[in-house]
């Protein structure tokens, strides 16, 4: 779904994102963490096309597409339907003057997709994220931030997406909130084998969905491995204070990428 091999991103003649090697495959989370700074974000605009005003060097493939080598119209195309981007603050991204509903139908028919067979995909999207369908009657500004960012998901989903790149999606959220959003993502990861990359400076967060994490610092990646290995065995100092940082690591779900499709990962707190 994502593979990133010597991606250096330069302006002038600073690094601000040097990544040796990334992989992300379907039904799997890797997320990118440091602290404020460090290239995370930098990195995933990098792997839709998105960085601007810098130099992009490397081998980025998002979704079969050759990032780095692709046109601007097959960059769109990927981006619009087999990856979806999901940010901080999706209510802003919304259309205000427009019903969820209308939003939706609108995006699934510049797809192609009309009536009734839209209709279907706009209800088992929004089922996907647990929300309601009565939600696609209501405007943006009636909606939770958490139901938006669930929307958001929602309708990458509907549009085919199969890999969600996700930047600090819920920074904006409360905790609890926070939780249920991020359930989602492991839900639709296990259920239907989603790729995430999932970028946060919440190490607690990133603990209780990333199958394998990334640490990044001043640019470059100071330490990747299984989230097992990165949190409870790191190798890097800096791995080490951010670790101490974080009062109390939740505990995370039981070993992912060992559990069934559907098991994996699953709490009490997605079913509210
Ligand atoms: N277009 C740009 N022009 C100049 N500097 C930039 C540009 N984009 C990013 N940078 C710099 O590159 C570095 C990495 O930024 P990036 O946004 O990737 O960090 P981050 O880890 O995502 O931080 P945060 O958690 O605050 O979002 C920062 O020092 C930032 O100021």
């Amino acid at each position: 779904m994502i593979k990133i091999r010597n991606l250096a991103v330069r302006i002038g003649d600073r690094v601000i994102a040097s990544v040796p090697e990334l992989d992300v495959t379907a039904g799997e989370c890797v997320a990118i963490v440091g602290e404020s700074g460090s290239g995370k974000t930098t990195t995933l605009l990098a792997t839709l096309g998105l960085v601007e005003g810098a130099a992009v060097t490397g081998e980025i493939t998002l979704g079969g597409v050759d990032v780095l080598g692709a046109s601007p119209a097959e960059l769109m195309s990927v981006r619009g339907s087999r990856a979806a981007l999901v940010m901080q603050s999706p209510q802003a991204a919304l259309n205000p003057t427009m019903r969820l509903g209308t939003l939706m139908r609108r995006a699934l028919a510049r797809h192609g997709v009309k009536g009734d067979e839209a209709r279907r995909k706009a209800e088992d999207a929004v089922a996907a994220v647990l929300l309601d369908t009565a939600i696609l009657r209501r405007y943006p500004h009636q909606v939770s931030g958490g139901q938006a960012q669930r929307f958001a998901i929602a309708l990458a989903l509907a549009l085919g997406a199969e890999v969600v790149l996700a930047d600090e999606p819920t920074s904006a959220l409360d905790v609890t909130v926070q939780a249920e959003v991020v359930a989602v993502l492991r839900r639709l990861r296990d259920e239907r084998g989603l790729a995430v990359l999932f970028v946060s400076h919440d190490l607690a967060l990133v603990s209780t969905i990333a199958d394998r994490v990334v640490v990044m610092k001043e640019g470059a990646v100071v330490e990747s491995g299984t989230a097992a290995d990165v949190f409870d065995r790191p190798r890097d100092a800096y791995t080490r204070e951010l670790i101490a940082a974080v009062p109390r690591l939740p505990e995370r779900p039981a070993e992912t990428a060992a559990t069934p499709p559907g098991e994996a990962g699953r709490t009490g707190e997605e079913e509210t």
